[in-house]
C-alpha cells in the first residue's frame, strides 16, 4: 500500500493521507520524499483547499519515524536529515490555497509541526497532542516551531516548547491551536465543518490565503525555519536525546 495518498474530490479540494497506520502514521524518510513530490506538483489552480489527515482513528501523526530519524551522527548529518522535511514544511506553509490539517488522532512531535504548518485545525476531541521534543532532549527539528509562533500567541508557544506537554482538544482550543473540534474521524462525515470552505469560490480562496500570506515575512519565515533544523541538529547529538531514544526502543522492543 502506498505510504502516502492522494486524493482530489469532485467537491474541489485534495486530501493528503498519511498512510501507515501500523505506525501511529509516523514519517518515514520515503515518506518525506512522497510529501514533496505532491506539493511539487499539486494543481493547485484546480482546488479550493488542501487537507492533510493520517489513516486511521489511531492517529494523524506521531511524529518522525524514529527508525529512520535516529542514530549516531554529527550535527552536520542530523542537519542533512532533518531538512528535507523542513522544506517540506515551508512550501505546505507557504501553499497558495488554504490547508486543513484534519487530525484524526493523535499527534506527537512533528505531527504537530505539520498542523502548524496548515492554516487551520480540526483535531478530534477522542486524542491528545504534543509538541514533546523538549522531553527528548531535542527541539523541533522541522521548523514546527517557527510556524507555532504563527499560530498562536507567542508567550502560549513559548510555554508549550519548554513544558512540552501533551494537550487535549479542549485547551488547544482554548490557545487557539484548533479552530474546530471533530467528533468522527472521517472527512465526509463532517459537511457541516466544511461547507464554508466548500461553498466559496476559487478565486475567493486564493484571494484570502494571498492576503494571509501578505502577513507573513516569507524570507524571514525560510530563515527562521533553517535557523530552526540547525539548532535542533546541535541538539540532536546530546545525550539526554540518545537516552530518550534509547527508552522508546527498549519500550517497544527494538
Ligand atoms: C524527528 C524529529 C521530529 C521533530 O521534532 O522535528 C520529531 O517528530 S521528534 C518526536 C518523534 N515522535 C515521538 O517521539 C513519539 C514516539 N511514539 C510514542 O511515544 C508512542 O508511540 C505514543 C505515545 C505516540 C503512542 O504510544 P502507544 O503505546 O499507544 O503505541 P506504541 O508506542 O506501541 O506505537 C504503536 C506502533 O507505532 C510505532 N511508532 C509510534 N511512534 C513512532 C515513531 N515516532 N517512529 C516510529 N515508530 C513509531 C511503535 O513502534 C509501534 O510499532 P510496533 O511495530 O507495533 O512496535
Amino acid at each position: 500500500m502506498p505510504k502516502v495518498l492522494y486524493d482530489v474530490s469532485p467537491d474541489g479540494y485534495a486530501v493528503i493521507t498519511i498512510n501507515r497506520p501500523d505506525k501511529l502514521n509516523a514519517i518515514s524518510l520515503s515518506v518525506v520524499s512522497k510529501l514533496n513530490d505532491i506539493l511539487d506538483h499539486i494543481n493547485v489552480e484546480s482546488l479550493k483547499f488542501l487537507i492533510i489527515t493520517g489513516a486511521g482513528s489511531r492517529s494523524f501523526c506521531a511524529g518522525g519515524d524514529l527508525n529512520d530519524f535516529h542514530g549516531e551522527m554529527s550535527a552536520d548529518e542530523a542537519y542533512n536529515l532533518l531538512k528535507p522535511m523542513q522544506e517540506v514544511l515551508y512550501k505546505l506553509a507557504t501553499l497558495p490555497i488554504p490547508t486543513i490539517a484534519w487530525m484524526n488522532g493523535l499527534a506527537r512531535g512533528g505531527g504537530l509541526e505539520i498542523a502548524s504548518a496548515c492554516d487551520f485545525r480540526f483535531a478530534t476531541n477522542a486524542a491528545n497532542y504534543g509538541f514533546i521534543q523538549g522531553q527528548l532532549g531535542i527541539s523541533t527539528g522541522w521548523g514546527g516551531g517557527t510556524l507555532l509562533y504563527e499560530r498562536i500567541h507567542p508567550q502560549q508557544a513559548f510555554q508549550w516548547m519548554i513544558e512540552a506537554d501533551v494537550k487535549d482538544v479542549q485547551e488547544l482550543k482554548e490557545i487557539g491551536f484548533i479552530q474546530k473540534i471533530i467528533t468522527e474521524e472521517t472527512i465526509s462525515s463532517q459537511h457541516e465543518l466544511l461547507a464554508p470552505f466548500l461553498n466559496r469560490s476559487f478565486d475567493q480562496m486564493t484571494l484570502w490565503k494571498q492576503q494571509r500570506l501578505s502577513k507573513m515575512s516569507l524570507d524571514s519565515l525560510a530563515i527562521q525555519m533553517d535557523n530552526e533544523v540547525k539548532a535542533c541538529s546541535q541538539l540532536w547529538v546530546s545525550e539526554e536525546h540518545k537516552e530518550a531514544l534509547k527508552q522508546f526502543f527498549n519500550k517497544n522492543n527494538k
